[in-house]
């Protein structure tokens, strides 16, 4: 893969915008596809992602498109499409894309009903791409900013893995390699619902030390969904995992964060997002339904999912976890 290799990415929100921006570091052409024409041709007139990404400049390598066909010739395709939209983005293109296309998947979730794992999603859609997938601490607008952080990305063969590190990486913004492809899948999923549970206590005022308790107690759960699974240990700890786990678990900027903290404060489940993409709200029940398959404990992201079901209230979640039998910490 070369400096002149072509790269496309689909989704023109918050993410996608960032990425393309990052690919665009030294080089041209970077096609950025929306399928939306009017905001397409707003970024177009803008330079400026004014929806998702106000006041941070479109880099000048930067071509958004509205056209599928813009795509074509493309040998890294970045998907960042809401998990959910994920196979209707993928089967749009199952044509457009070229055999062996790097297929790097950059949304965090778990499709609900087949409760696939985007990368089942990909294979199954786009059988004639590799698929890799991309995830760690990483706020679009801080990597817009040109602020630094390190990902990671993963690939079942280790030379792609280590091609797209190189073609994707710049100063700021870091690609370490690996080819546990389920291990970072999960961390990314699992992370969104947990960040929930962690704004629910700031929103409520429980205080810090309830902050940092969350977030071991639900790195306990990832690592069991994660032991489960048979993924690597090195991976839940890494960036991906523990590392993307404590940003969203910590911090506002987070929309994940901030729709547990609305929760907290009392907003109603359907109206807490506040009209923002909260992909653990969408992944929580298949997340807690994969759990419950393996026999895996997790009580966090279930009480998560209760309360966005509206089955239960957040105080009576917070009682419930309180309650729970004294147990061995493993
Ligand atoms: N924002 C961040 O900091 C990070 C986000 N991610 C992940 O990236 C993924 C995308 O998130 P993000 O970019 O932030 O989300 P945004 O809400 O900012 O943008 C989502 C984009 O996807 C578009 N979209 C929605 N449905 C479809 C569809 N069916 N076909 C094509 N495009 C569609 C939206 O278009 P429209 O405006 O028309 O709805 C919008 O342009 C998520 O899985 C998220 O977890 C990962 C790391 C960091
Ligand atoms: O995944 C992210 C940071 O790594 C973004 O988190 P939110 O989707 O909760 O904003």
């Amino acid at each position: 893969m070369s400096s002149e290799e072509k790269i496309a990415v689909l989704g023109a929100g918050a993410w996608g915008t960032a990425l393309a921006n990052v690919a665009a570091t030294g080089r041209d052409g970077v096609v950025l596809w929306g399928h939306d024409p009017a905001h397409i041709a707003a970024l177009s007139r803008d330079r400026e992602n004014r929806a998702y990404l106000p006041g941070l400049p479109l880099a000048a390598g930067v071509a958004p498109h509205a056209d599928l066909s813009a795509v074509a010739g493309a040998g890294v395709v970045l998907s960042v499409v809401p998990a959910q939209a994920m196979r209707e983005v993928a089967r749009r293109f199952r044509d457009i894309l070229a055999p062996g296309t790097a297929f790097v998947i950059c949304s965090k979730g778990i499709e609900r009903g087949t409760r696939c794992f985007m990368s089942e999603v990909a294979a199954q859609e786009l059988p004639q791409a590799r698929i890799a997938i991309l995830s760690g601490p990483s706020f679009a607008a801080d990597v817009c900013r040109g602020l630094p952080t390190a990902v990671t990305l993963a690939a079942r063969d280790e030379a792609l893995a280590k091609r797209l590190c190189e073609t994707l990486s710049t100063r700021a913004f870091r690609l370490y390699r690996s080819t546990d492809v389920l291990g970072v899948e999960i961390g990314g999923a699992a992370k969104n619902v947990l960040a929930i549970a962690s704004g629910m206590a700031a929103g409520r005022a429980l205080g810090a030390s309830a902050g940092a308790a969350l977030i071991a107690r639900g790195f306990a759960e990832l690592t069991r969904l994660g032991r489960a699974y048979g993924v690597n240990q090195e991976t839940l700890m890494g960036l991906s995992g523990l590392g993307d786990l404590v940003l969203t678990c910590g911090s506002a900027q987070s929309r994940n964060f901030a729709l547990g903290a609305a929760l907290g404060r009392g907003e109603a489940p359907l109206e807490a997002a506040h009209g923002k993409l909260a992909e653990g709200a969408f992944t929580a029940s298949a997340l807690v339904a994969m759990a419950k398959e393996r026999g895996v404990e997790m009580p966090i992201a279930e009480a998560v999912d209760a309360i966005l079901s509206g089955a239960i209230g957040v105080d009576q979640a917070i009682e419930a976890l309180l309650m729970r039998p004294l147990r061995a910490e493993a």
